[in-house]
């Protein structure tokens, strides 16, 4: 039977509702390269509706259905001010309704040991959630180059390998990967500034900037990377490998909790 892995949604306005929802990549990838069950989870109910008052999930009855944890990308940002940033004017694009669920849900899956994988602004957020920051805007940042994806391309293109990372020797992708270094896509704007304590470097790109993490004592499968291995990820060796550990870490986690939670509680 498959793990059950958690994806957390976006949150966004669409035609006066608010939808909470994940890019169907992400899904796909959770389910065929990592041979799970995806499960979304959706971000604080905002009060869209005076009527309604927030209601944010509960973390221990999300850890008790699945056995894993994806963050997927996003065009938006993590909030400025939980890394104790100001914000631009005009504001960056933000989704506070999934900071508020994904910054304890970080948390709470290292503190239990449950698999988690974050993708770009998912690797952005478990930086921040473990008290690291990051620039608002690479591009701008002397020494740097710019990571953003080159928007006049078609989709295909724009997730194209275009740059090589250097991957840390003896680490979990260099062994993933059997090579020094991979070439890797590459959609950001905001990167990583100061890494966040108990946080080891996996990858690093030419500029010197950090583009994947896994979290030093973490017991189980605890990775972060700032390129997007879901993008399709079977036709790349490290992403399907990538896929391939973080749905065996799951796997891992529902055995020895007595199989799916699901099923338990029928
Ligand atoms: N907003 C952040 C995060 C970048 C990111 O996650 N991009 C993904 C965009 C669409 C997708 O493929 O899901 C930044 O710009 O750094």
């Amino acid at each position: 039977m498959r793990p059950v892995i958690g994806v957390i949604c976006d949150v966004k306005a669409s035609g006066g509702h608010v939808v909470h929802g994940v890019t169907e990549k992400y899904i796909y990838a959770v389910a065929n390269g990592a041979e799970a069950l995806p499960v979304l989870l959706p971000g604080t109910v905002s009060a869209v509706d005076a009527a309604m008052k927030p209601e944010r999930l509960v973390l221990d009855e999300i850890f008790e259905l699945v056995d894993g944890i994806f963050l997927p990308g996003s065009p938006s940002n993590v909030a400025p001010h939980l890394y104790g940033d100001a914000p631009y004017e005009p504001p960056l694009p933000s989704d506070p309704h999934r900071d508020d669920l994904s910054i304890p849900l970080i948390r709470g899956a290292i503190e239990r040991g449950v698999p988690l994988f974050g993708v770009c602004r998912g690797f952005q957020e478990m930086n921040v959630a473990l008290g690291g920051s990051l620039f608002q805007k690479v591009y701008e940042q002397p020494g740097h180059f710019d990571h953003r994806e080159d928007a006049s391309l078609d989709i295909a293109g724009q997730y194209a390998p275009v740059h090589d990372v250097a991957l840390e020797p003896g680490g979990l992708l260099e062994g993933l990967a059997g090579a020094p270094r991979w070439k890797v896509n590459s959609l950001h704007g905001q990167g990583i500034n100061q890494l966040a304590p108990g946080l080891t470097v996996e990858a690093r790109a030419e500029d010197g900037l950090v583009e994947a993490f896994r979290v030093t004592e973490a017991p189980g499968f605890t990775l972060a990377i700032q390129w997007h291995p879901e993008w399709r990820f079977w036709d790349d060796r490290l992403s399907s490998a990538v896929f391939a550990a973080f749905g065996a870490a799951a796997r891992l986690r529902a055995e020895r909790r007595g199989g799916r939670a699901l099923k338990a509680a029928q």
